[in-house]
């Protein structure tokens, strides 16, 4: 990668006034975007308070403000008498209370440089807003590193196409890549899908089969959603990162594994080990390197951009009319909560159904595909789908789209015997995107791991 520009941030002085109840005049200066506060050893700022949660509140570089989030800390978080659970920390300072602590927050009058892409793509991941410039090399030492890895960011925020963009550039990239989607499995056969299981073990288990962890012997096993990985499954995760050795369900021999491990959530996992859904030590151990997606709200000139790449890769270039830069403009007054998937998703839909998409709709495969009660199917020509004319037109083409991809994907994946890479290939579609298609038309556990 090239190297590009160098960005002045500014730093942050965090001042410990009143620790555990007692005076205290503990200063430091931090030049992190995410600053973590809690009781716990592995917070940036560590709080020798009882009434401090482990994981107490975050700060988080927002542009030039700094963002306040409690995460589920037992006492809360106040500022200037509110509690908060989400609020701007305003600077030039500001205090905050936590536990029986008292932290002043303010600018420092020192800057830290920081690297900034000259590129704006790394790869499939596009981006041309300075939290992405900042993030691909970020991302770039990362992949030429070897610890495993935690990928942050809110849901669509482009989490898998950064562990993909990893792989390929790392000194793992011709070997196996293993996906498992922890949200997807259900919590009975997970075990078996990272260790595998010998005949017997279950009922079911009609052959041995080897898990993730082996089959991707050699190279990579993605772990996505691994906030939902169920408690009980925690300590085996952990012991395996531990000591890279995996026991298939049923047998007693333990098998060595030579693999990287990039595990990825869309959950606040601070939140999840205050609450007792995640063990600490599991989070520990994954969150030594973290890479953080900042979410599409925070970085809205990436939008033009993302809107020229999705027209590309949907072959609709020619449709760029549909996108002046009023309508940039107004999709930049929109917040995305589903981030770029939802980007994609209206892009896809405008260029369907040209201007009367609209923003902020629901996708057309997350709305019933089935006709209101009562209505009556009107003017189908036999082997065309029927026209609802009850529905307003915009929802019924939607529901026509739906029902197709459905049927698509479905046929697609039969014909590939659940081989997803095929099944791209043959369909002229990009694997990662297919994959997505899959998941939000219900099909994708079938297809989890090829
Ligand atoms: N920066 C980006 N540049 C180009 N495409 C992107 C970018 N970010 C996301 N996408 C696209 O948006 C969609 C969602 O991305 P992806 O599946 O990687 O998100 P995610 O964070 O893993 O989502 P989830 O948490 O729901 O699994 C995909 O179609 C992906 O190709």
């Amino acid at each position: 990668m090239t190297k590009g520009e160098v960005l002045a941030v500014p730093r942050i002085e965090l001042c410990v006034e009143r620790e555990a109840g007692k005076p205290a005049s503990r200063a430091m200066v931090l030049d992190g975007d995410f600053i973590r506060i809690g009781s716990h050893q592995s917070n940036d700022l560590v709080l020798a308070d009882r009434a401090v949660s482990r994981f107490h509140c975050i700060l988080e570089r927002v542009k030039s403000t700094f963002r306040l989030t409690d995460v589920g800390s037992l006492n809360g978080t106040t500022i200037a008498g509110v509690r908060v659970r989400d609020a701007d920390a305003i600077l030039p300072e500001c205090r905050i209370e936590l536990g029986e602590s008292v932290v002043r927050i303010r600018d420092a009058d020192a800057v830290a440089e920081t690297e900034l892409a000259r590129a704006v793509s790394f790869g499939a991941l596009q981006g041309v807003s300075v939290p992405m410039r900042r993030l691909f090399p970020v991302l770039d030492r990362v992949a030429k590193s070897a610890p495993d890895v935690l990928i942050e960011g809110e849901n669509g925020t482009g989490k898998e196409v950064i562990a993909t963009e990893l792989v390929q550039r790392g000194a793992r990239a011709d070997k196996p890549l293993v996906i498992v989607d922890c949200g997807a499995i259900s919590p009975s056969l997970i075990e078996s899908e990272l260790f595998g299981h010998v005949r017997g073990s279950f009922t079911g288990a009609t052959r041995d089969r080897a898990g993730a962890f082996e089959e991707a012997d050699g190279g990579t096993v993605f772990l996505d959603e691994i906030g939902e990985l169920p408690l009980e499954m925690q300590p085996k995760l952990l012991r395996a990162l531990a000591s890279r050795e995996v026991r298939r369900l049923g047998e007693s021999r333990v098998r060595k594994v030579d693999i990287r491990v990039i595990a990825a959530t869309n959950r606040r996992l601070e939140r999840e080990v205050n609450s007792g859904r995640f063990r600490e030590d599991l989070y520990y151990r994954l969150s030594v390197l973290t890479v953080r997606v900042p979410p599409l709200r925070e970085r809205k000139e990436d939008i033009g951009l993302l809107v020229h790449c999705f027209l590309n890769e949907l072959g609709a270039i020619d449709k760029v009319h549909l996108f002046p830069p009023e309508v940039i403009e107004d999709m930049k007054r929109y917040d995305w909560p589903g981030n770029v998937r939802e980007l994609r998703n209206y892009v896809e839909r405008r260029v369907v159904l040209g201007e009367g998409a609209a923003m902020g709709a629901t996708a057309p495969s997350e709305r019933s595909s089935a006709p209101p009660p009562g209505a009556a199917p009107q003017g189908a020509a036999p082997g065309e789908p029927a026209a609802n004319i009850e529905m307003p037109f915009k929802e019924a083409k939607d529901a026509i789209i739906d029902q197709f991809e459905r049927r698509y994907l479905a046929a697609l994946l039969e014909w590939s015997n659940g081989n997803v890479s095929r099944a791209a290939r043959k369909a002229g579609l990009d694997r990662m995107y297919l994959h997505r298609l899959l998941q939000r038309h219900g099909l994708r556990r079938a297809a989890a791991l090829d």
